[in-house]
């Protein structure tokens, strides 16, 4: 048995069309020009601040209107869902770890409003003991205290098998800060080459993850 915590985006979601979307409808507002898809790959894995303030700097919006866009993305994001979709395979894992024994938390740097919506709409909520978001604490991935605090969630100290799953280099970093294996799904939103970011394994298919954490546990 081990505590298995979990990235959202680009792990077990891709919410990035529905951010584009989103991030569109706030700049035309404003009367400036789209971003595309492959631009919010590049400006997520950070949490909802950062993300706004890179979505500015793209299109020169003024510090001004941060607050402003914040608070209106954060909204837009908790009830538009039409285009985020699971991973293949996510939900049959989930289920298939959940049958081994395992405990399964959500260590996301979305607000917890938005990420408790998703997993709702998507039928997750019930697969996941905790849920750490990035507002949660003071400090957000790849600061490993979210990470921390949810094996704490799940009854995992120190000496116990913990694992972190996730698509991105924050995620990476997380799990080295935190000091647990950490296995890398790769066709999430990473930004460099998926062998470049360290990893203990790293998986393409949601079918393999089950495998992989037998192989964690017993020592690769
Ligand atoms: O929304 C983000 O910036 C990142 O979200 P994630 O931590 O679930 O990948
Ligand atoms: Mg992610």
């Amino acid at each position: 048995m081990a505590a298995i915590v979990f990235d959202l985006d680009g792990t077990l979601i891709d919410a990035a069309s529905d951010i584009t979307a989103i991030s569109n409808q706030l700049l035309a507002d404003r009367g400036f020009d789209p971003i595309t898809l492959a631009d919010t790959h590049s400006f997520l894995g950070n949490g909802a601040p950062t993300f706004v303030a890179r979505l500015r700097a793209a299109r020169g919006v003024g510090d001004d209107q941060h607050a402003a866009m914040l608070s209106e993305f954060v909204d837009l994001y908790a009830r538009q869902f039409d285009h985020t979709f699971l991973f293949p395979g996510v939900i049959d894992a989930l289920n298939d770890l959940r049958a081994l024994g395992h405990h399964l938390g959500i260590c996301t740097n979305k607000p917890m409003e938005p990420t408790r919506a998703v997993l709702a709409h998507l039928g997750l909520t019930d697969l996941f003991t905790t849920v750490w978001a990035g507002d949660s604490l003071a400090v957000r991935k790849p600061d490993p205290a979210p990470l921390h605090a949810a094996y704490q969630a799940l009854g995992a100290g120190d000496g116990d098998d913990r694992i972190f799953v996730g698509d991105s280099e924050v995620d990476s970093e997380t799990a080295l800060r935190a000091g647990v294996p950490f296995l890398l799904y790769t066709k999430g939103h990473r930004k460099t080459p998926a062998g470049e970011i360290p990893a203990s394994l790293r998986f393409d298919d949601h079918a393999d993850l089950p495998g992989q954490v037998a192989q964690v546990l017993t020592g690769l």
